[in-house]
């Protein structure tokens, strides 16, 4: 399934905040999105998830305007897991991932052997499985973030959009959800983009990068070619190296900011 955003843009009121955005996702791709603080990547994503529409332009799913689809068809495609997802229950992990099959049910149903059968496989994919009976509430902000993308995987969908899903998590937490994204995404050939901020992971999991300033996309290309040391200047302010040491490497000095 290809995600196509096609001068897209969106306004807050009388301020703009995504201008002319052109962006396709195509199956087995891990897209990540770049750029400062308030550049308007969050907006974007849930612009590309369906849950707002542009003000201009058009969002297709493999062709179709996603706002001419009922939202169930949609999130039978589509997952998103927003920055932070919080609830006001306190359901078990294994509720939480039990959502993750709703779009997929009909209303009156209970969940089948088949909707079992995937949590069960997802949940050791994810590393999960001993978890299930515990609390949401009571797990760290790591745990609740591969508990998110366990839901999201159980979802089955083609395309994936996570919004800064390594925030707040250790080194080794953010490489091993990132492992996850990647490893998913090509043994289902379903496509994910991801909202980032460490470029150097961005560098290390994604094939294609997006940069995104001021609400409009400046740069797009394989991470060697969009995190150059110009783009992080010009972009983040930031007098960075590109240090190439078996793949790149970005590295900031500390007295290198601002450029
Ligand atoms: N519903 C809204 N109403 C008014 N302004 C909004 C709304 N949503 C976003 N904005 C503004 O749009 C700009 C872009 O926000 P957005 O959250 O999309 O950026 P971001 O790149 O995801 O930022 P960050 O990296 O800090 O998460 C910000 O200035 C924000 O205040």
């Amino acid at each position: 399934m290809i995600l196509r955003a096609d001068g897209v843009g969106w306004s807050a009121g009388r301020r703009t905040i995504l201008s002319d955005v052109d962006l396709r996702v195509s199956p087995g791709e891990v897209v990540g999105l770049i750029g400062p603080n308030g550049s308007g990547k969050s907006s974007l994503l849930r612009l590309l998830a369906g849950l707002r529409r542009p003000a201009t332009g058009t969002v297709f799913l493999d062709g179709t305007a996603i706002g001419s689809l009922p939202r169930r068809t949609v999130a039978q495609s589509v997952a998103f897991v927003e920055q932070a997802a919080t609830t006001d229950q306190n359901p078990t992990v294994s509720d939480v991932l039990e959502l993750g099959r709703t779009p997929h049910r009909r209303s009156w149903t209970v969940g089948s052997a088949r909707d079992r059968k995937i949590i069960e496989t997802v949940a050791r994919e994810t590393e999960i499985d001993g978890m299930l009976d515990e609390h949401y509430g009571s797990l760290s902000g790591g745990e609740r973030q591969r508990v998110q993308i366990a839901r999201a995987f159980v979802q089955e969908p083609q395309v994936m959009i996570f919004d800064e899903p390594t925030n707040h998590l250790d080194i080794k937490y953010q490489l091993s959800l990132m492992e996850l994204v990647a490893a998913h995404v090509a043994d289902t050939d379903a496509s994910a983009i991801i909202a980032l901020h460490d470029l150097n992971l961005a560098t290390m999991f994604c094939d294609r990068i997006v940069v995104l300033s001021a609400g409009r996309v400046v740069g797009e290309g394989p991470p060697s070619q969009t995190i150059t040391e110009s783009m992080i200047g010009d972009v983040f302010g930031v007098q960075a190296r590109i240090v190439d040491d078996d793949g790149v490497w970005v590295r900031v000095d500390r007295d290198g900011s601002p450029s």
